[in-house]
């Protein structure tokens, strides 16, 4: 198994301004580590304020550690250089409807993916698309709707093909699934379950939902204010939580 993603010591703090000329230092992060292999899940969880989304932004390069090495296949990502490793890293953020568009074709926002991101030609560029829709369930023809166009569950399938269509080896989903109703959410579980089996991609699971994290990821990582309270086998995590933290943020969300 190839470790495809490996994270140490990562820190990140901000500011926040207080008082008239005051600012108060805020601890995102402080020294997280975990890896992560390809083709594997691995959840972050935690409560509201703890870090999830910092570390988010910090792997795809919207923010800068203060501290700490990201490595992907063996090599430090450098963080300026985003556009070099969007290929294997892509995300997808918690409302995909707000994230794409509106007076933009799904067939053009695609083609502008691949235009910024690749060497294809128009020609490869439009098969390229069209494989892309038909993998996430989408018709050939969608490339002409506008999002309006789509209903939620096939939105969240245009925000997936978007982040899928440069065959990244690592999705990040930061609340990604938590606005669809739960049969939806269902299929779209199946849909990268299906994908992790046949492309063997590896996915980062931001959520608070538990059954999510049960059902998709094979390790879990439990981050309280910033600091890591419990890190391995979500099956061994939920059986046996070391943490007093992680015990009541567990019980609190079944
Ligand atoms: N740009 C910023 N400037 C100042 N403080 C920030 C900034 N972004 C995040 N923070 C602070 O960093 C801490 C971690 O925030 P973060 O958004 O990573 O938490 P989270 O676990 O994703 O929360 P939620 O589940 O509510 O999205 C919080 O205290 C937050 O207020």
């Amino acid at each position: 198994m190839n470790t495809l993603l490996e994270v140490e010591q990562l820190s990140k703090s901000y500011f926040k301004p207080q008082g008239l000329f005051g600012r108060k230092k805020i601890q995102a992060l402080q020294n997280i580590s975990f890896s992560l292999q390809s083709g594997k899940t691995l959840a972050i969880v935690g409560e509201t304020g703890s870090g999830k989304s910092t570390l988010a932004k910090l792997l795809v390069g919207i923010e800068k550690p203060d501290s700490g090495q990201i490595r992907l296949a063996g090599q430090e990502i450098q963080i300026s250089d985003y556009k070099k490793y969007n290929h294997v890293i892509r995300f997808i953020f918690q409302d995909a409807s707000q994230s794409l568009n509106p007076l933009q074709k799904v067939g053009q926002m695609l083609e502008d993916v691949l235009r910024f991101s690749t060497i294809l030609d128009p020609a490869q560029r439009q098969i390229k698309i069209r494989q892309t829709l038909r993998q996430l369930g989408l018709l050939d023809e969608h490339a002409e709707y506008y999002p309006h166009m789509f209903s939620g569950g096939q939105l969240q399938r245009v925000a997936l093909a978007r982040a899928l269509i440069l065959d990244p080896k690592l999705l990040i989903l930061d609340q990604a699934l938590s606005a669809l109703d739960p049969s939806l959410r269902a299929q779209i579980v199946n849909l990268l379950l299906h994908l992790q089996q046949q492309n063997g991609l590896a996915y980062l699971l931001i959520t608070n939902n538990l059954q999510l994290v049960q059902h998709l990821s094979d390790d879990m990582l439990v981050l309280a204010q910033g600091v890591t309270t419990d890190y391995g086998a979500t099956a061994d995590i939920f059986r046996n939580p070391q943490h007093d933290y992680t015990r009541k943020l567990l019980s609190s969300l079944l």
